[in-house]
């Protein structure tokens, strides 16, 4: 199997605080890789890395092959932890947004998506509630046909109804050669959808595997042995 993320050595620091601290993470095609840990772990620093927003103090980080740059915004597609869309937009202005910007966007996909998210293109950006939101820019970035698809909470703060409607979304569009990294402390609800978690506390990773040989050689659930090693 392929390597798609290669990350050696990563480190960073804000001044004197190592936000990420020797990080060593390979991820491999075709895999769901959730980076669990509770907030100040490094998560959003690792994701900034992996999308260019932020540079590294040390180490190296490669995607597909590339150093993170020009050539890999074209192949990963980064859903933020914060809306990203200008207030005036109407749906199909994102729409046309995203047409423009990305060749690898897929109108069809994004339409069946929004169908299976009840939203219309016709909707106001500002009318629409913080589901509704997290929904259009996920369908947004599931839409491209991207190697590596990361999502920054893609579940937080969304009811139980739209979360599920999110989690059905991620699943049924998730491309069988892509791969793809979440970021979440909310692991009851997102577990079951992980190939391989990553537990990460105070920039450094404490606990790494496949989920399910995880569950198999604990004997508990992700969910709970995140609660131990976190102490939630
Ligand atoms: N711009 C910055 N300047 C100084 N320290 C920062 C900066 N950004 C992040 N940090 C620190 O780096 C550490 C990691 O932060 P980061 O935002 O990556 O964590 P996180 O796991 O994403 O948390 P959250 O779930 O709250 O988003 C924290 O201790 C944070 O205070």
């Amino acid at each position: 199997m392929k390597n798609i993320v290669e990350i050696n050595g990563l480190a960073k620091h804000y001044f004197r605080k190592k936000a990420l601290d020797q990080l060593n993470l390979t991820i491999e095609e075709g895999k769901v890789v959730g980076i669990l840990g509770p907030n100040g772990s490094g998560k959003t620093t690792l994701i900034k890395i992996l999308t260019g927003l932020l540079r590294q103090t040390g180490g190296e980080v490669r995607i597909g092959g590339y150093k993170v740059g020009v050539a890999t915004k074209s192949i990963v597609s980064y859903l933020p932890d914060r809306n990203f869309l200008y207030k005036w937009m109407r749906i199909k202005d994102a729409l046309k947004l995203y047409q423009d910007f990305y060749e690898d966007f897929d109108e069809k996909k994004f339409e069946a998506l929004l169908d299976f998210m009840k939203l219309e293109k016709d909707m106001k950006i500002d009318t629409l509630s913080k589901g509704m939101h997290e929904k259009l820019n996920l369908s947004l970035v599931l839409a491209r046909d991207a190697k590596l698809y990361i999502l920054d909470e893609p579940i937080a703060g969304v009811d139980p109804v739209a979360r599920d409607q999110i989690l059905d979304a991620i699943i049924g569009n998730f491309r069988e050669n892509s791969s793809m990294i979440i970021t979440t402390h909310l692991v009851r609800d997102m577990e079951s959808i992980l190939d391989e978690v990553v537990f990460l506390k105070d920039g450094r990773i404490v606990l790494a595997g496949n989920a399910e040989q995880l569950r198999e050689e604990k004997g508990k659930q992700i969910d709970t042995i995140y609660k131990e090693v976190f102490g939630a």
